[in-house]
């Protein structure tokens, strides 16, 4: 197997980090435009190797697409982030025409190779891959909901006071501060539903810090977060590679299910060696079908800019 990350910054180089740990691909290529960068990084993880005793090649390459040729698997993180105050909605302008870019290459060296998002804003990035390559549906991924679910079981840890792997949660929806949603109904704790150990106060602030969460990092660092990004994609790739069938909620491309067409959106879906294999229907009530249908209106507004971007 051979797994190709773009973008060899913060997010690219943790997640090409712990792909190479995990020894999920012979091969882990680090591409990226900036001169040496990925070059620099990927020697000195390959330096860990023998610390860390796994046995994985790691490449780097200042924007060479031969070296990323008959990648099985390929992580799209090129792209600027945002700076404290900003949204993720703002980076479209600069990073739409890298996403473009970087895809149409990938493309060229490795046209059977399963693409996953990660540059932001990721939903709309991920629509933009999805059109600009024409591969069918199930091989293009956003990942964005495994990093908000995962900060979701976080707060509500927290709050609890217990163990983040005692929790199962689920946000879907946006990858934004407004439109992703986490399913506090749903949430247990081994099994029991979260209400009954914190008051509906406690839940709505968790739900609230889950939103906003990559912005609560973005303002603590100074640039937005990339461990949990880079551990979030990291699983996302195992589950491919290893065809372990995880549901996971990702930005896959909608006709119809969730009430939704024609957009890439959070919905949990079964991961393997396919790409995304099925959509799981969560059932949602009456009042998270609204908030789901709020939140694809936004993302189609976002969209929407491609068209005065590319003109
Ligand atoms: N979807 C998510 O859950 C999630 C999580 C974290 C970050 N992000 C997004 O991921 C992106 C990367 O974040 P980061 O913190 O790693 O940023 P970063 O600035 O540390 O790294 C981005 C890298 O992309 C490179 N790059 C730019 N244009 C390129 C091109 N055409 N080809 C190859 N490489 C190119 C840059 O040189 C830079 O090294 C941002 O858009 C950020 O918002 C998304
Ligand atoms: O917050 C960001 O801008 C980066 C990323 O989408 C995240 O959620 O960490």
């Amino acid at each position: 197997m051979k797994i190709t990350v773009v973008g060899a910054g913060a997010v690219g180089a943790t997640c090409a980090d712990n792909i190479a740990r995990l020894e999920l691909a012979e091969e882990v290529v680090l591409l990226d435009i900036k001169e040496g960068l990925s070059e620099g990084k990927g020697l000195d993880m390959l330096q860990t190797a023998t610390l860390l005793g796994f046995d994985t090649k790691i490449t780097g390459s200042t924007n060479d697409y031969e070296k990323t040729a008959g990648s099985d698997v390929v992580v799209i993180t090129s792209g600027l982030p945002r700076k404290p105050g900003m949204t993720r909605e703002e980076l479209i302008g600069t990073n739409a025409n890298i996403v473009k870019g970087v895809t149409e290459n990938i493309l060229k060296h490795s046209p059977e190779a399963i693409i996953i998002i990660v540059s932001n804003p990721m939903d709309t990035m991920t629509y933009l891959a999805l059109k600009a390559s024409g591969l069918p549906k199930n091989r293009i991924i956003g990942m964005g909901g495994i990093l908000d679910s995962a900060r979701f079981k976080t707060y509500l840890a927290l709050a609890m006071d217990c163990p983040p792997n005692d929790i199962h949660a689920t946000v879907v929806g946006g990858h934004g501060d407004t439109t992703m949603i986490p399913l506090t109904r749903l949430a247990t704790r081994m099994g029991v539903p979260v209400s009954q150990f914190l008051s509906a106060e406690q839940l709505q602030k968790v739900a609230a810090d889950t939103m906003v969460g990559g912005a609560t990092l973005t303002k603590l660092i100074g640039t937005s977060a990339w461990y949990a990004p880079g551990a979030a994609v990291a699983v996302l790739v195992e589950s491919i590679i290893r065809n372990q069938k995880h549901v996971f909620p990702c930005s896959v491309y909608l006709e119809g299910e969730y009430g939704q067409s024609d957009i890439c959106l959070g919905v949990p879906v079964v991961i393997g060696r396919n790409g995304w294999e099925e959509i799981v229907d969560i059932q949602l009530n009456e009042e998270e079908k609204a908030t789901f249908s709020k939140s694809a209106d936004a993302v189609r507004n976002m969209n929407d800019v491609l068209a005065t971007l590319e003109a």
